[in-house]
C-alpha cells in the first residue's frame, strides 16, 4: 500500500502523543488488532408521509428499510471505504456502527468480542461528523496542542464570521480532537466533502498512516480521485442499502471483470462502480433498468466466493466464546476527573467568547440602546393615579425575556462522552452573561423610581434574572427535542409570550380572563413572576390623587394589591419555591433531551 511522507501537519502525530501506555499492560493486550464484525445486520426507521399539513399525527407511517442485510469485517491496520451514490446508506452504516440510530436494529454487531453498544462505542470509538464544528475563535493550538498542525497552530479556527484556518486544515482539527481520546476505531462521515482533491488526497493519507499503525478507520466518501483508490485497504460500496461489493480493494476490479462489468480504460474504477450501483430515477424506464441492474448486482455480490469469504469469517469471529483469554482488553489512557474537565471546559468557552469581538460589540451596543431608552420611557415615575399603568407596564417589560438567544456556544463536536458535561459548562459561562445583563436593567429600572430599597432591589433582580434564565433553558431544552435553532427560537419565544399575556395579569385583568386560561397559569412561570413583582413593588406604597383626568382609585399599592392580586403578598415564598421548581425540573427535562437528542441525531449546535 503505498503511502506518502508524513506532512507537517500529519495527524500520525498524535498517534505519537496520545499513546502513553501503561507500562503494566501485557503487550500481547496493547497491541491486540481492533475488529468489528457485522453479520445480516438490517436497519428500519419509520418516517411520516404525506402532507405536512395533514399534521404529524394523520400522516401514516411507513416503515422503511435502510439497510439489508449487511455482513461485513474490519480490522485495525486497515482503512475501509463506504461508497455509494446519495441516500445509498453510507451514514446509516456508520450510525448503526456507532449506536447513533433511531430505528430497529438486527443482525448482529461485535466489537472484538464484545456486543456492541453505545458504551463500548463510548470507550473504543470516535465518530467524525460531516460538518466540523469548532469553537471559531479558539486557535488551533489550543484546541490541539501538539497535533502537528505546527504551521497553523495559532491561527483562529474561524467560522462563518471569523476567517481562520482553511476547510481541509478545519477537517483535520476535528479529526485531530477526535484522536485526543486515541480511539480504537475511528468512523468518519464524509470527510473529504467540501475539499479540494489535493486536500482530500492528503487528508485520507494520514487516514491511512493512522489506520497502518493498528487502527480500525471506516470512511465514508463520495467521488474519490482514482490516487486515493490505491489509499483504502477494504471498499464497501452500497445501494439502496444493500452490499454490491465488500472485500479487498485489489479485489474490486478484478471483480466487477468476472460478473461482466469491466471497468472502461482510463476511467476510475470508483467512479465507474459507484455509477454502476446508482438509480436513474429520472423517467420510469431508466428507473425500472437500473433497478433490475442493482438487483443483479447485489445478488450476484451475495453469491460470489468475495462474500461467502467474508461471512465465514465473520460467523467464526461472532460465534468465538467469550472467555477472559479472548476478551481483549485494550488500554486506554485515564480521563482526567470531572472538575478538571469542567474547568478546562469554562476555560475554552470563556477563551472563544472573550474573542468574539461580535458578540460583544452587538450586546454593548443593544443594551447602550435599550438601557437608555427604557430609562427615558419609563423615566421619572410619579406617584399618581396613572403611574400604576406605567409601574405595570415597566414589570411587563422585566418578565418578558428580551433577546433572542442567538450566540452560538457549542459549536464544537467534542465526541459522545462529553455532551453532558458541555452542557454544564455552557450554562455556567452563559450565566454570567445573563448575570450582568440582569444586572444592568435591574439597576436602570431602578433609577427610573421604582421602590427605593436594597432588598426590594434585590428581589426584583432575582426574578429578572430567574425569568431569563427559564427562558434559555426552555429554549436549549426544545433545541435538544427538535435540533433546529429557529425552531426552538420561534417555539420559545411563542410558549413565553403566551404566558405572560394569559397568566400574568399585565395585559388584561386576571378575573376577566376564561377559567381555561386560569388552569393554565398555574403551570406557566409568569403567574409566580407578576406576584412576586407586583408584590414587590406595591406593598406599603401611597398613591396620590393629583386631578388630572384619572379617577383616584387606589390610595395605596396595598390597596391595588387587595384589588388585583389579593394574596400576592402571602404567596411570596410560595411563588419563589415555584419558580425554584421550574427551574430544576426544566433544567432536568432539557438536560435529558438534549444529552439522548444530542447523541442520537448529531453534535450539539446551539445558536
Ligand atoms: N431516521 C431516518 N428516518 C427516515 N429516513 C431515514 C432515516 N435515516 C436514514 N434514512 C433514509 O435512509 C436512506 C439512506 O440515508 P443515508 O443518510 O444513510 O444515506 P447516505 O448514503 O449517507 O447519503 P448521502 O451521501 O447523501 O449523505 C435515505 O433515503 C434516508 O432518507
Amino acid at each position: 500500500m503505498e503511502v506518502d511522507e508524513p506532512s507537517i501537519f500529519d495527524l500520525q502525530y498524535v498517534l505519537t502523543s496520545c499513546s502513553n501506555v501503561s507500562p503494566d499492560i501485557e503487550e500481547e493486550e496493547r497491541f491486540a488488532a481492533p475488529s468489528l464484525n457485522l453479520l445480516g445486520v438490517n436497519y428500519e426507521v419509520k418516517e411520516r408521509v404525506g402532507s405536512w399539513y395533514k399534521g404529524a399525527c394523520f400522516r401514516p407511517i411507513r416503515k422503511k428499510k435502510v439497510l439489508r442485510d449487511i455482513t461485513i469485517q474490519l480490522r485495525g491496520g486497515q482503512l475501509t471505504a463506504l461508497l455509494g451514490s446519495s441516500g445509498s446508506g453510507k451514514t446509516s452504516l456508520l450510525d448503526v456502527i456507532a449506536c447513533r440510530t433511531d430505528g430497529k436494529v438486527s443482525g448482529k454487531v461485535y466489537y472484538n468480542n464484545y456486543e456492541c453498544s453505545k458504551e463500548v462505542m463510548k470507550q473504543y470509538g470516535a465518530y467524525v461528523l460531516q460538518a466540523d464544528k469548532l469553537l471559531a475563535n479558539l486557535t488551533v493550538n489550543k484546541a490541539i496542542r501538539d497535533m502537528g498542525l505546527k504551521n497553523v497552530a495559532d491561527s483562529k479556527i474561524g467560522g462563518t464570521i471569523v476567517r481562520g484556518i482553511s476547510g481541509g486544515e478545519r477537517r483535520r482539527v476535528t479529526v485531530a480532537i477526535q484522536l485526543l481520546q486515541d480511539p480504537k476505531i475511528l468512523l468518519l462521515d464524509e470527510p473529504t466533502s467540501g475539499l479540494d482533491s489535493y486536500t482530500a488526497r492528503n487528508l485520507i493519507s494520514s487516514l491511512a498512516q493512522l489506520a497502518h499503525n493498528g487502527k480500525l478507520v471506516l470512511v465514508s466518501i463520495h467521488q474519490p480521485r482514482s490516487e486515493i483508490f490505491k489509499l483504502f485497504d477494504q471498499v464497501g460500496i452500497l445501494s439502496q442499502g444493500e452490499m454490491v461489493f465488500f472485500g479487498s480493494s485489489n479485489k474490486l476490479v478484478p471483480y466487477f471483470d468476472s460478473i461482466g462489468y469491466p471497468c472502461p480504460t482510463y476511467a476510475n474504477p470508483l467512479d465507474h462502480y459507484v455509477d454502476l450501483a446508482s438509480i436513474d430515477r429520472r423517467n420510469n424506464d431508466s428507473e425500472f433498468q437500473t433497478l433490475q441492474r442493482v438487483h443483479s448486482l447485489v445478488e450476484k455480490f451475495y453469491a460470489s466466493s468475495i462474500h461467502s469469504e467474508t461471512a465465514d469469517k465473520v460467523l467464526e469471529a461472532t460465534m468465538a466464546p467469550t472467555t477472559s483469554r479472548t476478551m481483549v482488553r485494550f488500554y486506554r489512557p485515564r480521563p482526567p476527573n470531572v472538575f478538571r474537565v469542567i474547568n478546562a471546559l469554562i476555560g475554552r468557552m470563556l477563551i472563544n467568547l472573550a474573542r468574539d469581538r461580535t458578540i460583544y460589540i452587538t450586546r454593548t451596543f443593544m443594551l447602550s440602546l435599550f438601557v437608555p431608552f427604557i430609562c427615558a420611557f419609563l423615566g421619572h415615575m410619579k406617584n399618581n393615579q396613572e403611574s400604576i399603568q406605567d409601574r405595570i407596564g415597566l414589570m411587563y417589560q422585566s418578565a418578558s425575556v428580551p433577546f433572542p438567544h442567538r450566540e452560538i456556544y457549542i459549536t464544537e463536536n467534542v465526541g459522545m462522552a462529553y455532551i453532558q458535561r458541555q452542557l454544564f459548562c455552557y450554562h455556567m459561562q452563559f450565566m454570567r452573561f445573563r448575570f450582568m445583563f440582569s444586572l444592568v436593567l435591574s439597576s436602570a429600572l431602578l433609577y427610573t423610581g421604582l421602590y427605593p430599597e436594597w432588598s426590594r432591589f434585590g428581589i426584583y433582580y432575582a426574578v429578572v434574572f430567574v425569568t431569563h434564565f427559564i427562558g434559555e433553558i426552555m429554549t436549549v431544552g426544545t433545541m435538544g427535542v427538535f435540533l433546529n435553532p429557529q425552531m426552538a427560537n420561534t417555539i420559545t419565544a411563542l410558549v413565553l409570550s403566551a404566558s405572560i399575556l394569559y397568566a400574568s395579569g399585565f395585559l388584561r385583568t386576571l378575573s376577566n380572563m376564561l377559567d381555561i386560561f386560569d388552569w393554565f397559569s398555574w403551570v406557566s412561570i409568569h403567574k409566580y413572576v407578576a406576584e412576586i413583582l407586583v408584590a414587590n413593588e406595591f406593598k406599603g406604597l401611597n398613591f396620590t390623587c393629583e386631578q388630572n383626568g384619572a379617577p383616584c382609585q387606589f390610595l395605596s399599592g396595598d390597596d391595588y394589591l387587595k384589588q388585583y392580586y389579593p394574596e400576592a403578598v402571602e404567596n411570596m415564598s410560595r411563588n419563589f419555591g415555584a419558580l425554584g421548581g421550574f427551574m430544576i425540573s426544566f433544567f432536568v427535562f432539557h438536560y435529558r433531551g438534549v444529552q439522548d437528542q444530542g447523541y442520537t441525531k448529531s453534535t450539539l449546535n446551539i445558536i
